[in-house]
This record gives C-alpha cells, sequence and structure tokens, in this order.
C-alpha cells in the first residue's frame, strides 16, 4: 500500500494524542492519554519526561493498529506540542536530569522581576517578541541550570541537551540522532531572535546559558530524520514541526494577514497571522512566529491566557460542583439573569495583556443568593472577558477583525460560543474540525511528503461547522465588560 497516511502527535498539557490522518486529511484513528500533573510547590507545574515519551510511543502504536495500518502506510509524522515546557537531558544516556518545568510553572517569577528591575525588557522584547515573564523556557532553563546539582558544569561541557516538548521527542523517536526544535518554539523561548533568526548570543549571556546546550533551528516542514526502527515497526521519517497554537493557526487555515484563532483547551491562545511583518504590539501582545517554510518566517501577534478549560477543570476537581466539565453547560444555563458575579481566574497570575505573575484570582460580587450555577457562569464568562482583553488588543494594534475561528475542547460548549460572540460582538466560527492542533501538524508533514501541493490547498479544506453571530445590543455588552476591567483592577498585584 502506498504510503498516503500521516500520524499526528499533539503532546499537550494534560493528554498526549495520536492521530491518523488519510490524504484527505481526514483522521481516521485516535488515541489519547492523560498526562499526570506534578505541583512541588504552590505555583510549580511539571511533567515526567519519561511518561511523556511512554506516551507518546503508547498512543502512536495504538493510533496506528486502530487504523489497521502498519508503518509502511504512514508517509511521516507531524510533531505538535504544548509550548515553553523545558526539557533537559544527558546527551548519551538520553536520560532528562529533571522533570519537565511546564508553561505554566511561575518559579522564576524573581528572576523575572530582577531583569525587569534592571530594565531588560524591552531587549527581550524587541529580540524575541515576548515580554519578560516565567512563561517562557528561558528563565526555566536558567532554573534547571543552577538547582540541579552539576548541571551546568555539564552544560557547558556540551555533554547535556535543552529542548522544549518536540525537540525531546525528536531526540528521541530518532534515536538521538537528531537535536533540533522547529522555529515555532524556538521563538518561545526567550533565547531566539525572531528578527535574524538564530539564537541570540547576548541573551545567552543574559541569562548565563551555555550555547552547547541548544538544538538546530529548523523549519515547520522538512525532513527532521526517521524514527528508529523497533518504535512503531519500520522508520518513519518526522516531516513537520510546530508549537501546538502555531499549528492550530495552520489547522484553522489562518493563512492570510488579518486571520485570527483562537483555541480553548487548559488555556486560550488568539493568534493573529501578520503576514511577513513582525508587528510590535503597544498593548503587551506577542509577536511570535506562525510558521516558517522554506526559511521564510510568517509572524504572528498572539494573546496567551494561562486559565480557560482550567477554570472549569477547578469547578469540577476543586470545588466538584460538577461532575464532567461537559455538565458546565447546564449548571452554567441555570444562572439567575444579572446575577454580576465575576470571576478572575488568575490562579497563575494573568498572562496577556497584563503579564502579572503576582496576581491571584478572584469571585466578586457574591451575594446570599450566589450559588454553584452563578459561579459556573461566571467561571465560562471569564473566558470570553478575557478573549475580549486580547481582541481588544489586537484592534488597538491596527487590526480589522471581521471573525474569530475558534477551536479546542472548550467549543463544543454552544451557549459559551454564543456568548462569546455577545462578549466579542465579533462573529464565531466554529470549523467541523476542532482537533485543529493535530490536523495542523499532519498539513506540515503532508506538505513535505506532497500528500498537499501548498498551503494554500490546504486552506481550501477548512469547513464551517456553525457561526455565531453577536446578538447582544452594544450598551449591555459594554457594561458588562466594564464590569469585567473593574474586577480585574481588584486582583493586580500593582494596582
Ligand atoms: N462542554 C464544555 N464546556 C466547557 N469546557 C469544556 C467542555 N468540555 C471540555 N471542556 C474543557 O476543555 C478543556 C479540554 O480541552 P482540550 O483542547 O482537550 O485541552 P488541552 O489540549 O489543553 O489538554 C478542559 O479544560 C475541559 O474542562
Ligand atoms: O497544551 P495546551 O493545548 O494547553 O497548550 C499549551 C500552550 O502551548 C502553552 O503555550
Amino acid at each position: 500500500m502506498p504510503a498516503r497516511h500521516i500520524l499526528a502527535i499533539d503532546q499537550g498539557t494534560t493528554s498526549t494524542r495520536a492521530i491518523v490522518f488519510d490524504a484527505a486529511a481526514r483522521a481516521v484513528a485516535t488515541s489519547q492519554r492523560e498526562l499526570p500533573q506534578i505541583y512541588p510547590a504552590p505555583g510549580w507545574v511539571e511533567h515526567d519526561p519519561e511518561e511523556i515519551w511512554r506516551a507518546t510511543v503508547a498512543v502512536c502504536r495504538d493510533a496506528l493498529a486502530r487504523a489497521g495500518l502498519d508503518a509502511a502506510a504512514v508517509a511521516g509524522i507531524g510533531i505538535t506540542n504544548q509550548r515553553e515546557t523545558t526539557i533537559v537531558w544527558d546527551r548519551e544516556t538520553g536520560a532528562a536530569v529533571h522533570n519537565a518545568i511546564v508553561w505554566q510553572d511561575r518559579r522564576t517569577a524573581e528572576r523575572c522581576a530582577e531583569l525587569k528591575a534592571a530594565e531588560l525588557e524591552p531587549e527581550f522584547r524587541q529580540r524575541t517578541g515576548l515580554v519578560l515573564d516565567p512563561y517562557f523556557s528561558g528563565t526555566k532553563l536558567a532554573w534547571i541550570l543552577d538547582n540541579v546539582p552539576g548541571a551546568r558544569a555539564r552544560a557547558e561541557a556540551g555533554t547535556l541537551a535543552f529542548g522544549t516538548v518536540e525537540s525531546f521527542l525528536l531526540w528521541r523517536l530518532t534515536g538521538g540522532r537528531r537535536h533540533a526544535s522547529d522555529a515555532t518554539n524556538a521563538a518561545r523561548t526567550l533565547l531566539y531572535n525572531i528578527n535574524s533568526q538564530r539564537w541570540d548570543l547576548d541573551l545567552l549571556r543574559l541569562l548565563d546559558i551555555p550555547h552547547a546546550l541548544l538544538p538546530e533551528v529548523v523549519d515547520c516542514a522538512g525532513d527532521f530524520g526517521a524514527t528508529t526502527a523497533d518504535l512503531l515497526g519500520a522508520p518513519i521519517p518526522v516531516l513537520g514541526m510546530a508549537g501546538d497554537q502555531q499549528a492550530a493557526t495552520v489547522g484553522q487555515a489562518c493563512l492570510k494577514p488579518g486571520m485570527v484563532k483562537s483555541t480553548y483547551g487548559t488555556g486560550c491562545f488568539a493568534l493573529l497571522n501578520t503576514g511577513a511583518t513582525a508587528v510590535r504590539s503597544k498593548h503587551r501582545l506577542l509577536t511570535t512566529i506562525a510558521y516558517r517554510l522554506d526559511g521564510v518566517a510568517t509572524y504572528a501577534l498572539e494573546g496567551s491566557i494561562f486559565v480557560a478549560g482550567a477554570a472549569v477543570q477547578w469547578l469540577r476537581d476543586g470545588l466538584k460542583l460538577i461532575n464532567r466539565s461537559a455538565d458546565v453547560e447546564a449548571l452554567a444555563g441555570a444562572a439567575r439573569p444579572g446575577h454580576g458575579v465575576f470571576m478572575v481566574p488568575a490562579f497563575v497570575g494573568l498572562g496577556a495583556p497584563y503579564w502579572d505573575p503576582d496576581a491571584r484570582g478572584a469571585l466578586l460580587g457574591l451575594t446570599r443568593d450566589t450559588g454553584p450555577a452563578e459561579i459556573a457562569q461566571a467561571a465560562l464568562d471569564s473566558v470570553c472577558y478575557q478573549t475580549r482583553d486580547l481582541i481588544e488588543a489586537m484592534k488597538a494594534d491596527g487590526a480589522a477583525i471581521a471573525a474569530l475561528r475558534v477551536d479546542g475542547g472548550m467549543v463544543a460548549n454552544g451557549p459559551l460560543m454564543q456568548r462569546l460572540a455577545d462578549t466579542l460582538g465579533v462573529a464565531v466560527e466554529r470549523p467541523t474540525v476542532t482537533e485543529t492542533t493535530a490536523l495542523g501538524a499532519a498539513l506540515l508533514a503532508g506538505l513535505q511528503a506532497g500528500l498537499f501541493p501548498s498551503l494554500d490547498s490546504v486552506a481550501a479544506t477548512w469547513q464551517l461547522d456553525r457561526a455565531f453571530a453577536p446578538r447582544e445590543d452594544q450598551a449591555a455588552r459594554d457594561q458588562r465588560y466594564a464590569g469585567w476591567q473593574a474586577a480585574v483592577k481588584r486582583v493586580r498585584s500593582a494596582g
């Protein structure tokens, strides 16, 4: 059988998935495993790299088995991943020297504050497109070098390797033959210069990070080496790599400047394609690489929100108000109209556009008749208001936003999508395929394999499931939003 399928690996914050796509970009089999979260201290979040690796191999094997395919039927693998999460491993043994430090982890807030106090943020912003926040990999990597006994000396001697999750997986899949990261992931490290497309030696010096640790930076589609034969029955070439939000941008076919997508998983990440220009936000959005093909970068403005679906997980696991995430829909639907409850889910600080690592969450506007339904609705509303914060920032940066393409686990919730459209005053478009992250990785690999002739042919596969048009009048929309803005002010650490 000719190799006409693509195996996409989507290593996310809460789960590891493998999806087999056919040459028409249709998902034919899926396998998924939950990823245990490790919380060693307040504000710290880790993953076990061995668990990430074991789960990745297991879901790949399982997805192929479910599709009834062997390795020979697979033209290539596309990898997409939770971004910024930092792993350092030994080049000889392949063993990680510490757990993966997850993007949500705040342990380097103080280090970032010191760098800010030294007035270094403009330099980092100009070179990397990012802000000084513990979210990004650079200070996490420095933390590992400073806190794991012997790590710095080993790093300087060149015996250790750093990578974000795609890089670690590529290393393992290729049996240690390839140490590479794609440009979209490199762009999230605080170490990569998005203008020159190189590791920035000045920033490496500032963060005291030896160059010998770093992977080679590659395009999002290319020949990145083949898996070792033992893993999946026969070698399969890895042909695509991109961070999950960038992969979703491709999967949502946001390939023209002005197109914007927002993905609602654990967090929420909105990316606005700005084409060949690395637009600098005046409103604290990030400048990032949407994808890089044949050495040419397409840029995006990004708004990153740390808690979206995680607020629903908190209602479920923390408050035990619901048994399953999907039950939030009915509970919120029972909320008393006009209840005036606001939730600011700053559980791990606030991301864009506030970038306040020390802010913490709050429920405001409680009265004696506030109950679980109002709290549930306030949690869902917080996702809509945070999105509006991002869309307002994008508009203030000059974007004319006609519609927002949405995806991720939360968008199954129809009333939430209607509320989102009402809150934004912008049409919300939900595609038929909401697994856009894996789809994007598959499309990048399929492009390299020659299954898809061009990205435009890829864009043509995007199909609308349902558009949600705003119904609420402007005054009501703005009044609710003003309530949110007042609530955010109350939780800000710096007033
Ligand atoms: N019907 C629903 N309404 C609101 N949130 C939901 C619903 N179903 C799932 N979720 C939330 O969506 C998230 C899962 O989305 P997913 O894209 O799988 O996340 P991730 O890739 O970050 O692991 C979870 O946080 C879950 O609580
Ligand atoms: O794993 P997700 O889908 O929550 O995405 C995580 C982001 O890449 C973090 O920047």
